[in-house]
């Protein structure tokens, strides 16, 4: 029998990015939408606040399938301290660019997996360098609504690929699963893969 049958893992996430790099398992999953109030407190790190966010989109979910591997997983951009999440509007996307622009800046994702009582949880951080952005550019792509539901204001897996100057870190973590990484920690916690 397949053992892949005997398992059964949800994704807790309603990004279609996420859903697309859990594909790359090749591994059959569901995927269930959380509604969490994705609010950081203040003074939290980012490493600390993707982690938090993560597992709560997780639990979430866990309660009502103890026997599903459930993962969840949390995306943020962080420049000179500030945690940038997604933009209000485009106006606010604008600005954020604006900032980005010839500029370094850190991508957080945290990732939460729990099986019933078992628990992995850790985060990836990916360093991103910018190049300089005109006001035209930045218009131009505000207005494709591209930034709009994402992280920083950008995607690196669209148009916000010719912003991309140089990347250190796992790409995919930027785009919203570190899949490598995951496989492994599923691994860890007892799925067959
Ligand atoms: C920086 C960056 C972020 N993003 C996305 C990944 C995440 O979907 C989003 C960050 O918001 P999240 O709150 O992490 O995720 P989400 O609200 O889209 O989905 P869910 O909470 O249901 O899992 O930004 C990209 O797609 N490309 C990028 O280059």
């Amino acid at each position: 029998m397949n053992e892949h049958l005997e398992q059964h893992l949800i994704l807790a996430s309603g990004s279609p990015r996420r859903k697309e790099l859990l594909e790359n398992l090749k591994v059959p999953f569901n995927v269930m939408i959380t509604n969490v109030d994705e609010t950081i407190s203040e003074g939290t790190g980012p490493e600390k606040a993707v982690q938090q966010l993560a597992r709560k989109k997780a639990v979430h979910i866990a309660g009502s399938f103890p026997d599903s591997f459930i993962v969840a997983a949390d995306t943020v951009v962080v420049l000179d301290g500030d945690i940038l999440g997604k933009p209000k509007d485009e106006q606010e996307a604008i600005r954020t660019l604006g900032r980005l622009s010839g500029r370094t800046h850190h991508v957080y994702t945290g990732v939460s997996i729990i099986k019933g009582k078992k628990e992995r949880i850790f985060h990836t951080a990916t360093e991103v360098t910018f190049y300089d952005l005109s006001g035209e550019e930045i218009q131009k792509y505000a207005e494709t609504g591209e930034p709009l539901d994402k992280a920083g204001s950008y995607g690196i897996q669209g148009l916000g690929s010719l912003f991309v100057k140089e990347i250190k870190g796992d790409y995919y973590s930027v785009v919203g699963l570190p899949v490598a990484r995951l496989l492994r920690e599923l691994r860890e916690i007892g799925f067959t893969i």
